[in-house]
């Protein structure tokens, strides 16, 4: 096939940033100059194109992440808007797998605030090269150097500031391009004025030749050659520096910062000059890897339209034409109405029609090729992380990762005709959301929903109501708890029953002790001490997983614990894999009781900014909520503590925040990790244990 643009024309990247750090509205700046909207969406009027779930333009915040694509000087950016809410990293980090670059943006005043952070990690982990847009630069207490050097600070990055802002606060008209040594300044606020790019005057001269050294000689410092060149010629070249700049951005060695103000319509297009200049191509990325069917061996693809076709399906998004799956195309072409194999779930399936996203409209394409994020309508059998590829050559790509929920609510139909209805939106809702679960509770029979958050399930509850039209009663959230054991316990169980007249027998030893934070449940020993059977240890295995899932002591799963086997007796004619099943069962909840087995709860990493008046109340506030405070800064005319606090007594926060600070304090927060549960709440779901919790202690 013929490709419209060459693959080094391509960028497919992300924005990421903290929650009201400027995404949306600089996203809409993006499609407004690459001239695929032609009115600009306001954020705070309701209108923003990316907002486009109804519930994001009431709560003027970004829940799904849409897809776009636009054009800028021949080359094609494909952007994916990635959420800020914490509830929903979910949704970043499944973008984050599928980019190949991305755009950090920092509230020039805020700084950097605790969900960047948390994305700024798992873009290291994802190895997303980066560059950073500090915006809001128009804000009153906008401070550029103070987020630089936080970006130093609290990220472990190295920053290359590439701009500096001309003028501040009110008096902001645009940005000094160190590169280019020219100062790109603005006619005015609107989002049609023009800007015009000029030499640096001489009030500027003395800062920008300053700052234009330290760049040079950061970039020289990191390669030997370009050292030379920098002390023979006492400077580098525009060029010498964007290709250091390029090769340092790509190595994950160095972030460009860039600065501007997206609701003035100040510094975007340059910010799209260096999407272009410094942020990789498909191509840049170059191979794939990942297995054979079997896992024994590593598969490639390089990124080129001659090899056979691979994606991986990031994102399934429901709209009125039906389930869409969002891939991303790693290698070859594909054309609609092919067939194509899903690797995971072992079956072909046909593509009905392509479309490139631009936020909810989209425009149908007959094929797609290696670099392209397109939507597809038309498989039947498929989620997030699947791997698709083409029938002859398959491969399986990692799957993607996702956090445990950590709060579920109970759910009922409020009449009998919406009970089908119900179990069918909630597995279509877990379907596109992988942090959403749906079980049905054994004892009780009721239906239990998890995710991340009081926030995510309310916006699922709501979606639930008014997409899908299901009335359902919704209970009070709950802490998601879980059980582990503190200490070490080895027992020896027998089983045996003479069962309509036939004898039962089977005999386990095994021990339990605790497991990486993480771990779930692991086993040593299946088979190597003892010469148990093959069918024999895996119902010891069966036995053990299924006694986990209802825990020892309150019900609860029972998690992070190594089980070891070390001896097991059988007996040819009256052993059978049932009766090995059923005395692990015993034996592993035995152990577990006496391996000290405690409740552990999520704890949360909790940050609030408020302005100094209300930081006694916001403190009090938190301790009165048992959190351990970690510490305290201000940042510009804003006070910022950090917290631990757990999950169970963070419920309602948002009001109360409000009430103690008249409003004006702001919170995010996040999981941090599982640690033990206090005393009353071991004694009240396990009061047989007299168990020590004491608090928040790490488990970790
Ligand atoms: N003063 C000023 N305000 C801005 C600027 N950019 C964005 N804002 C405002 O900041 C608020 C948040 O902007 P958004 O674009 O919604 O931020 P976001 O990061 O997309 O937030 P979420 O979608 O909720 O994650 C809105 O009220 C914007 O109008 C800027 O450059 N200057």
């Amino acid at each position: 096939m013929s490709r419209d643009l060459s693959l080094e024309k391509y960028r497919n990247i992300g924005i990421m940033a903290h929650i009201d750090a400027g995404k949306t509205t600089t996203t809409e700046r993006i499609l407004y100059y690459t001239g695929v909207n032609y009115k600009v969406g306001e954020v705070h009027h309701g209108t923003a194109t990316m907002d486009w779930m109804e519930d994001e333009q009431e709560r003027g915040i970004t829940i799904t992440s849409a897809a776009t694509t636009c054009h800028w000087n021949d080359y094609r950016i494909n952007i994916i808007d990635t959420p800020g809410h914490v509830d929903f990293t979910a949704e970043v980090e499944r973008s984050l797998r599928v980019l190949d670059g991305a755009v950090a943006i920092y509230d020039a005043v805020a700084g950097v605030e605790a969900q960047s952070e948390t994305v700024w990690r798992q873009a290291d982990k994802y190895r997303v090269p980066r560059i950073a847009y500090i915006n809001k630069l128009d804000r009153a207490g906008a401070d550029h150097a103070r987020v630089v050097e936080m970006m130093a600070e609290r990220l472990n990055a190295v920053p290359f500031v590439i701009q500096l802002p001309l003028g501040i606060e009110d008096a902001f008209n645009g940005v000094i391009d160190l590169v280019e040594n020219q100062i790109i300044s603005w006619q005015g606020d609107d989002k049609d004025s023009t800007f015009e790019r000029l030499p640096v005057s001489d009030e500027h001269r003395a800062t920008v030749d300053a700052a234009r050294e330290a760049l040079m000689e950061s970039l020289a410092e990191t390669d030997e050659a370009l050292l030379e060149t920098y002390l023979e010629e006492g400077a580098l070249t525009v060029e010498q520096m964007k290709t250091a700049l390029r090769r340092l951005t790509l190595t994950l060695q160095g972030v460009p910062v860039l600065c501007g103000s997206s609701f003035k319509n100040k510094g975007v297009q340059p910010l799209l000059d260096a999407v272009v200049d410094y942020l990789p191509s498909p191509a840049d990325i170059g191979a794939v890897v990942g297995h054979s069917l079997d896992y024994s061996e590593e598969v490639r693809r390089e990124a080129r339209d001659d090899e056979p076709f691979s994606a991986l399906v990031f994102k399934i998004a429901g709209n009125k034409y039906g389930d869409l799956a969002y891939i991303r195309i790693y290698s070859g072409v594909v054309k609609s109405g092919e067939k194509v194999f899903n690797v995971a779930k072992n079956r072909d399936e046909r593509i009905g029609h392509f479309f490139q996203m631009h936020a909810n409209k989209q425009k149908e394409v007959k094929e797609a090729a290696t670099g392209d994020i397109v939507a597809i309508a038309g498989f039947k059998n498929v989620v997030t992380g699947d791997t698709i590829c083409h029938p002859d050559s398959p491969l399986l790509l990692e799957r993607m990762d996702f956090p445990e929920p950590v709060i579920h609510i109970a759910i009922e139909p409020k009449t009998k005709a919406d009970q089908d209805k119900l179990s069918q939106t909630l597995d279509r809702l877990a379907l596109e959301d992988p942090t959403f679960q749906v079980r049905v509770d054994e004892e009780s029979g009721q239906t239990i929903i998890s995710g991340m958050g009081e926030l995510h399930l309310e916006i699922l509850v709501k979606r639930m109501i008014r997409d899908f039209n299901v009335q359902a009663n919704v209970g009070k959230p709950q802490v998601a708890y879980r059980e582990t054991v503190i200490g070490e316990a080895r027992v020896d169980e027998t089983y045996e029953r003479q069962l309509t007249g036939k004898r039962i027998f089977a005999r386990v030893a095994l021990s339990v002790k605790p497991a990486e934070r993480g771990a779930g449940v692991c086993f040593e020993n299946l088979t190597n001490e003892t010469t148990l059977p093959q069918v024999f240890a895996d119902a010891v295995q069966e036995g053990v997983l299924q006694a986990a899932r209802s825990g020892a002591i309150a019900g609860f799963e029972m998690v992070d614990v190594q089980v070891a086997l070390h001896d097991a007796s059988f007996d040819d004619v009256d052993s059978s894999d049932v009766a090995f099943k059923v005395a692990a069962t015993m034996a592993f909840k035995r152990a577990a009781r006496e391996a000290q087995a405690v409740l552990i709860e999520p704890v949360m990493n909790v940050e609030v900014a408020t302005p100094e008046e209300y930081m006694g109340s916001v403190v009090g506030d938190l301790n009165t909520r048992g959190g351990r405070i970690l510490n305290m800064e201000s940042r510009g005319d804003l006070h910022v503590v950090r917290a631990h606090v757990s999950l169970a007594n963070m419920f309602g926060y948002s009001t109360a925040l409000r009430s103690v600070s008249q409003g004006r304090a702001t919170f995010s927060m996040e999981f941090s990790q599982y640690a033990e549960a206090p005393r009353a709440i071991q004694e009240k779901y396990a009061p047989q244990m007299g168990v020590s919790g004491d608090g928040i202690r790490s488990m970790g």
